[in-house]
């Protein structure tokens, strides 16, 4: 499915930041333009339109997706306190392959988890799809984590004893995905990633670099806006970490994501639309 960009209306696909039905307080000649098969559904996911969940969404590239402004964040370690984030300005948009770079305890984690709502700044701003992410409370996080974000970790994180297939079944279970959609979607993510062929091998009939593939179907069976990867090749070798970096940037213009990863590998750097590099806790070279 390709993106239309004739009407950059909004990249929330119609609905809020956690799927919601925003209310409208617009003069008709002012209500945003929906598309006939937008994305439309409840807190928790549940479609409330007749149009498919995966329906093409309307993007606007002009507008960040999420910009961080000001962020800090601190540890209390053994009675002090660890600065670890001493004020980070960014912005990711729409459809981009975004990398943070950094020395091991800089903290690029540390980040990726107040971008991905499991943990809030002590100071400054997020804003996810035009929403003050660090003022939701703890379950507005999770509901717009369920719904907008996926998530890819280094150590694969699949369930072992449930096939390729399973597995992304099971996350569009969470994600409260129509009953309806989960054959055909689970299918297609996994068509996607390459592993057609492999569908039912459980994670210990696959090599290190197909079990990832598995698990980037898994993070956008959902279909989220936004991918969080912490570093998701560190443990293939380099053929692999390759075919990896391409089923992301095949999965940005099929699915209208945007990556935002972590790597200390330099080559792989190579494919980023943007690099930020962390130096103890600041972007160095933005
Ligand atoms: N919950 C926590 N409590 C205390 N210290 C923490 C916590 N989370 C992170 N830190 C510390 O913050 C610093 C940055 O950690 P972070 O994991 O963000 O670094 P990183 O750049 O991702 O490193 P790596 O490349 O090794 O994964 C480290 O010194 C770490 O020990």
């Amino acid at each position: 499915m390709s993106a239309s960009n004739e009407q950059p209306v909004s990249s929330a696909g119609g609905g809020n930041i956690d799927g919601t039905v925003a209310e409208q307080t617009q003069s008709p000649q002012d209500e945003p333009v929906q598309p006939a098969d937008a994305e439309v559904s409840d807190i928790s996911g549940n479609v409330t339109s007749s149009a498919s969940v995966f329906a093409p969404r309307v993007i606007d590239d002009t507008q960040p997706l999420l910009t961080v402004t000001g962020v800090q964040r601190s540890f209390a370690v053994g009675g002090e306190q660890l600065h670890v984030l001493k004020g980070i300005d960014m912005s990711l948009y729409p459809m981009q392959l975004v990398m943070l770079k950094g020395r091991s305890g800089s903290g690029k984690t540390t980040l990726l988890n107040l971008i991905g709502g499991l943990d809030q700044p002590d100071q400054g701003e997020i804003s996810f799809m035009g929403h003050p992410f660090h003022r939701c409370s703890d379950d507005q996080r999770t509901q717009i984590r369920r719904r907008q974000l996926g998530f890819i970790f280094q150590s694969f994180a699949l369930m072992p004893l449930l096939s390729a297939w399973e597995n992304v079944e099971l996350a569009l279970r969470m994600a409260n995905v129509p009953r309806s959609e989960w054959k055909r979607r689970a299918t297609h993510c996994l068509d996607l990633v390459g592993l057609a062929k492999r569908m039912h091998h459980r994670p210990f009939e696959l090599s290190g670099g197909e079990q990832q593939r598995v698990a980037i179907a898994k993070a956008i069976a959902h279909r989220p806006h936004l991918l969080l990867a912490d570093e998701p090749t560190a443990e293939l070798d380099s053929q692999m970490g390759a075919q990896v970096m391409a089923v992301f940037r095949d999965i940005i213009q099929t699915e209208q994501v945007t990556i935002c990863m972590t790597t200390h590998d330099p080559t792989i750097m190579e494919v980023a639309d943007h690099v930020f590099e962390m130096v103890d806790g600041k972007f160095i070279n933005t």
